[in-house]
């Protein structure tokens, strides 16, 4: 599905990412876990073309993508939610999943009606502003946001950054139901260890841009893989 090959990609001319590889497979999920500052979210920004790639190529479904806008890359089947999340704090829960329809505005109401199947806390909320949500339903929301664009390959920057355990479980068991229900694959960062565990078919250790170390989670204890990559006791 996605293959990127000796990407470079930075800031003001200083290079954060080299990638010699990474390969995304349809309907898996790969985790990506790293210390803060190690370019985690510049691999994901490089993805869905926010940062150009200075070299090396990007290529989804055997196209080349690496020339793409942002908008040519989520109209090709990618879609980014970023940390921090960043829904329309004005706009109520169900204008927000509208604008997230944009692609296939006269499917909206069929769209938005699966999605709150999938994510049924949504269904009280559907008047509220979304600024007025905890951090974990804006959560949700931002998720349910992307999938109203159809995406192939979802990237997801630190879904449980300030997020309560019990919507952390939440969104493990809508993202595992996702899985089932939707042929997507996903890119999950993040720095929570357990969180990776529970949703990864592979994990990728990323330092200092580079990926240092591919884990199955099935065989590698998390204990170790966190006192070993993120320097504590999971
Ligand atoms: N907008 C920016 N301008 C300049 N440098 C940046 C910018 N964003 C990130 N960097 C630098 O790029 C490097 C990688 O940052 P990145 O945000 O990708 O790391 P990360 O692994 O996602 O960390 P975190 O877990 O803290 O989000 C860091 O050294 C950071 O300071």
């Amino acid at each position: 599905m996605l293959e990127m090959k000796q990407t470079v990609s930075g800031y003001n001319k200083i290079p954060v990412l080299h990638l010699s590889e990474l390969f995304i497979g349809a309907k898996s999920f790969t985790g990506v876990l790293g210390r803060n500052g190690m370019g985690k979210t510049t691999l994901l920004r490089t993805i869905m073309g926010e940062l150009p790639a200075w070299q090396g190529t990007i290529a989804l479904n055997g196209i080349d993508i690496t020339g793409y806008q942002p908008h040519q890359r989520a109209a090709a089947g990618i879609g980014f939610v970023p940390q921090g999340r960043q829904i329309f704090p004005q706009l109520t829960v169900e204008e927000n999943l509208r604008m997230g329809c944009v692609k296939q505005f006269s499917r909206a109401e069929e769209i938005i009606g699966q999605m709150l199947d999938i994510f049924p806390r949504l269904k009280r909320l559907l008047a509220q502003p979304g600024g007025a949500l905890s951090g974990g339903e804006q959560q949700l929301l931002a998720l349910a946001r992307c999938l109203c664009g159809r995406p192939q390959l979802v990237l997801l920057d630190e879904p449980t950054e300030g997020i309560q355990p019990n919507i952390c479980e939440e969104i493990i068991d809508t993202l595992q139901r996702l899985r089932h229900e939707m042929d997507i694959s996903i890119i999950l960062v993040e720095q929570d260890i357990e969180f990776l565990y529970a949703l990864s078919d592979r994990i990728h250790v990323i330092e200092k841009g580079q990926i240092v170390r591919q884990i199955d989670p099935a065989t590698t204890p998390s204990a170790r893989v966190a006192e070993q990559y993120l320097g504590f006791n999971a």
